[in-house]
């Protein structure tokens, strides 16, 4: 439990404790909250900066807290060091009715005693000074503001904090530019901002290049916090589109083709940017032995998966044996975590890749390793799967046909044909399959019939 405190804090002495029995209750709630199930048994300040220093209206307070929490729900001794989570707390004698939403609690002691505590990230005033800060490349305490030179920010933009299911938050500026702020946070640089800047430096068009970014310097390491783009107005997320067609009935196969040409000048772009390496029989027998892994803890959190585990492991180990033949793949940096909600479609029918986190769960290092690009093809494969699931209209062959287009459309976008490497992109479509399982028990129970059907799929073994 114990971590020193990172002696940046300009916010007073005393602040989290206040907000710690607040906090153990609200931050388990949020959506962007990684380690739900767990018991939260208490919270460590990493580092803590004013933001505005509190008058009679408006405190405000940059806060990156450790959570501290039991490994299992069943109890047991042990705790583990927990994730660092980026909070902007807000403090106002009396909250006004439109940020009821945002309310944290009561502070019944310490410096902001009687206040209220909100997520700032509600609030106009708060936005506005991130929005400022990132405007004039601001150092407050170990915080970091940069932006690029090649965009301008005008000044005065009005903030709206995003509404949508995320995981991490994100506030919109005037329909000109959007900030995701990275809720949970790691030390290093974070690929959603990393991928963008090499991408940008490539002169890609398929993902919108970073305008700014906010880091904290901390213990000799940068956190990126959080990145800055031009919001792209008026589009429409590929999840969407896919529902609305799957609704009419219509099918989807020119936007899947179109996809699929986009997904592959973006991976051909970031095979140019950054390092790509040969994956052979000993890193493909330690991939393999992972997805092996995430299957068992999958199938110990999940029951439901367990019958079904030995038949989806073969898919695993088809691949270590194609390795052992000698069969070797190009690894490169990929997105890591691409479905059909990470695909914005302008309004002049051009697609845009967005949100290059990877899986969040996963740590920094691993995300950040060049992997077969097949990987995102798989995703994406697995996400026309879920739309033609997910819709209250079947459409026999949809999510077919949307796949056939798919891969079409990355064969002609300069990548290699997805379906001329059937057992990788099995391995990848199973492994990720086995992810969306205990992604939809943490988060959403209701959806686990849909990974739930594909697991079923999947386990029957393919046609000789
Ligand atoms: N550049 C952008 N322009 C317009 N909308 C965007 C842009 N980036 C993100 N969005 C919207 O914000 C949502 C959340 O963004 P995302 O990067 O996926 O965040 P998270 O990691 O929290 O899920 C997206 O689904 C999309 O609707
Ligand atoms: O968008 P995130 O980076 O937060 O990704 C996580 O949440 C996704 C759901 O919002 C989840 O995606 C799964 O559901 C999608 C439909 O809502 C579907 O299109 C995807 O194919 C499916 O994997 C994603 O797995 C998770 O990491």
């Amino acid at each position: 439990m114990s971590e020193a405190v990172i002696r940046t804090d300009t916010s007073p002495p005393g602040l989290l404790a206040s907000l710690d029995p607040l906090l153990r209750e609200w931050l388990p709630r949020q959506r962007w909250f990684a380690g739900k199930g767990r018991p939260v048994t208490g919270f460590s300040l990493v580092a803590a900066t004013e933001l505005l220093p509190a008058d009679s209206r408006l405190g405000l307070h940059h806060v990156l807290v450790r959570a501290h929490q039991r490994h299992t729900p069943a109890g047991g001794a042990a705790e583990e060091p927990g994730d660092c989570y980026q909070l902007l707390i807000g403090t106002r004698e009396a909250l006004p009715p439109r940020l009821a939403p945002a309310l944290i609690g009561h502070v019944a002691e310490g410096p902001a005693a009687g206040r209220t505590a909100y997520d700032a990230l509600y609030d106009t005033r708060p936005a506005e000074v991130l929005l400022e800060a990132l405007r004039t490349r601001a150092r407050i305490g170990g915080l970091r503001f940069e932006r690029s030179p090649k965009d301008d920010i005008r000044a005065g933009l009005v903030p709206r904090l995003m509404t949508a299911e995320q995981s991490n938050s994100s506030v919109v500026y005037g329909d000109t530019f959007i900030l995701k702020l990275l809720r949970r946070i790691v030390p290093g640089v974070n690929p959603d901002l990393e991928l963008p800047l090499a991408l940008a430096r490539e002169g890609c068009p398929r993902v919108p290049a970073p305008a700014g970014w906010m880091v904290a310097d901390l213990a000799g390491r940068s956190w990126t916090l959080g990145v800055l783009q031009p919001y792209l107005q008026g589009a429409t997320d590929g999840w969407e589109l896919a529902l609305r067609e799957l609704a009419k009935g219509e099918d989807f196969v020119a936007e899947a083709r179109a996809l699929g040409r986009a997904t592959a000048e973006v991976h051909t772009a970031l095979a140019r940017a950054l390092p790509t390496a040969t994956v052979g029989q000993a890193q493909v027998r330690r991939l393999a032995d992972g997805m092996s892994e995430r299957l068992e803890g999958a199938a110990r959190a999940v029951p439901l998966l367990r019958s079904y585990a030995p038949a989806l492991g073969t898919a695993f180990t088809a691949l270590a044996d194609l390795a052992a033949e000698g069969r070797t793949w190009t690894a490169q940096r990929v997105h890591g975590d691409l479905h059909l909600g990470q695909c914005l479609r302008s309004p002049d029918g051009e697609w845009s890749l967005i949100d290059f986190e990877g899986e969040p769960a996963k740590p920094l290092a691993e995300r950040r390793l060049p992997q077969p690009a097949v990987r995102d093809v798989a995703g994406m494969l697995r996400s026309f799967d879920y739309a033609a699931h997910s819709a209250e209209v079947r459409v026999p062959g949809w999510a077919d046909s949307c796949r056939a287009a798919y891969c079409t459309g990355y064969a002609e976008g300069g990548g290699r044909d997805p379906r001329t490497d059937p057992v990788l992109l099995r391995a990848y479509e199973t492994d990720k399959a086995v992810y969306e399982v205990l992604y939809e028990a943490r988060h959403r129970p209701d959806w686990l019939p849909v990974p739930l059907a594909a697991v079923r799929r999947l386990s029957v073994p393919e046609p000789a």
